[in-house]
């Protein structure tokens, strides 16, 4: 699979799997929620006041939590999770029930690891979102090991599975809507290709064309177009026959494509017409790169001797592509009027 598509299919996936890590990011602080209420209910009115600490500092996670929700996983999301960290650990420890002098390694190991854990509970990757699921339930039964609580652990080791399972149903899911994503998209460029010469089509120029002339009015740099067809072409045919005519195009475009940049926009929107949409060219310069692209097709080496005809335009102030294209034409036009293998600017 190409890099661009790749990196296309990855944005896709984050995009897509946020939802189900959000919803992580919220079980967390419900679970110890879970286990406090049943505190309350096991040890009565003795420790009502605990109790309600406890479930001041579970809203107040819920608040972080929907703030991180909020921030759109950005650069932002990133503070806000060390702060949704650092409270959440010292919730866990100023509210569970161990005394200091019982406080074990085990006990530092296993809050250590949740610190650690939890941004990758909020991370966007489905992967280290499962491990956080498992790891952070874990930890709860680590830390109660050897007390009747651990089933708690037990209880969160189970639900984080069921995290786990579903965040990996979710995966597969998201694998097979991404197969009908990159389907769309290789026919989607499929569509916008001349396969003859592999440059864009019509269809292609028309979907990008405009675009690219939005993006330079409002950056208020130039952009210019050119136009360029094949002189007497109809003769080459006739005389070499159809598939030499074909292979000709072929090697017409590439040369073409040298004499071009990467981000240089070239479509085969006629038989043997091409239009060349050039960003931060004025004229002139257009004209120059008409230029070299007509001496170049001109040095082809081949017995069917071809030449090529140019009109460039630059694109002005708030007119509409077209009125660009036809002046193009126009210039074109006059190109061929006035002797061909030549290029004219309008
Ligand atoms: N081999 C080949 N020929 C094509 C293709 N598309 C169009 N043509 C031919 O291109 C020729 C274009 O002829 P005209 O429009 O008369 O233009 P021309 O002969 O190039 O003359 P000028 O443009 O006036 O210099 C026709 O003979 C078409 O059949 C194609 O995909 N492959």
């Amino acid at each position: 699979m190409p890099a661009s598509e790749r990196v296309r299919l990855l944005r896709f996936t984050f995009a897509k799997s946020r939802a189900g890590l959000t919803l992580l990011t919220f079980t967390m602080p419900l679970l110890f929620a879970v286990g406090w209420l049943r505190d309350l209910v096991v040890l009565g009115a003795s420790a009502r006041w605990t109790l309600l600490l406890r479930l001041a500092l579970v809203l107040a996670l819920l608040i972080a939590a929907w703030l991180i929700r909020a921030s759109g996983f950005s650069r932002r999301t990133v503070v806000f999770g060390i702060l949704y960290t650092l409270v959440f650990s010292v919730a866990i420890a100023a509210t569970t029930a161990i005394e200091p002098a019982r406080l074990s390694l085990t006990h530092v190991a296993v809050m250590l690891m949740a610190v650690i854990l939890l941004p990758f509970a909020l991370s966007r990757l489905a992967a280290t979102g499962i491990i956080a699921a498992l790891a952070l339930p874990m930890c709860g039964l680590l830390w109660h090991l050897g007390t009747p609580l651990a089933l708690w652990g037990a209880y969160g080791l189970f639900f984080g599975a069921g995290c786990a399972i579903g965040l990996t149903q979710r995966a597969a899911h998201l694998g097979a809507s991404a197969d009908i994503f990159m389907h769309r998209q290789r026919l989607l460029e499929r569509l916008h290709r001349d396969s003859l010469t592999g440059t864009a089509n019509r269809d292609g120029w028309e979907a990008r064309a405009e675009l690219m002339r939005r993006t330079h009015q409002r950056a208020g740099t130039p952009l210019s177009v050119v136009y360029f067809d094949l002189d007497h072409f109809k003769s080459i045919n006739d005389r070499y026959g159809h598939a030499r005519g074909d292979a000709l195009l072929q090697e017409v475009s590439t040369v073409m494509r040298a004499q071009l940049r990467k981000y240089d926009l070239l479509a085969r929107i006629g038989g043997e017409e091409f239009v060349a949409l050039l960003p931060d060219l004025d004229a002139a310069a257009a004209t120059g790169v008409a230029e070299r692209i007509r001496r170049a097709v001109a040095a082809i080496d081949t017995p069917a001797s071809v030449t090529i005809s140019a009109g460039v335009t630059q694109v002005r102030d708030g007119e509409p592509l077209e009125t660009t294209t036809d002046r193009a034409d126009a210039a074109l036009l006059a190109a061929k009027r006035l002797g061909r293998d030549r290029v004219e600017q309008a």
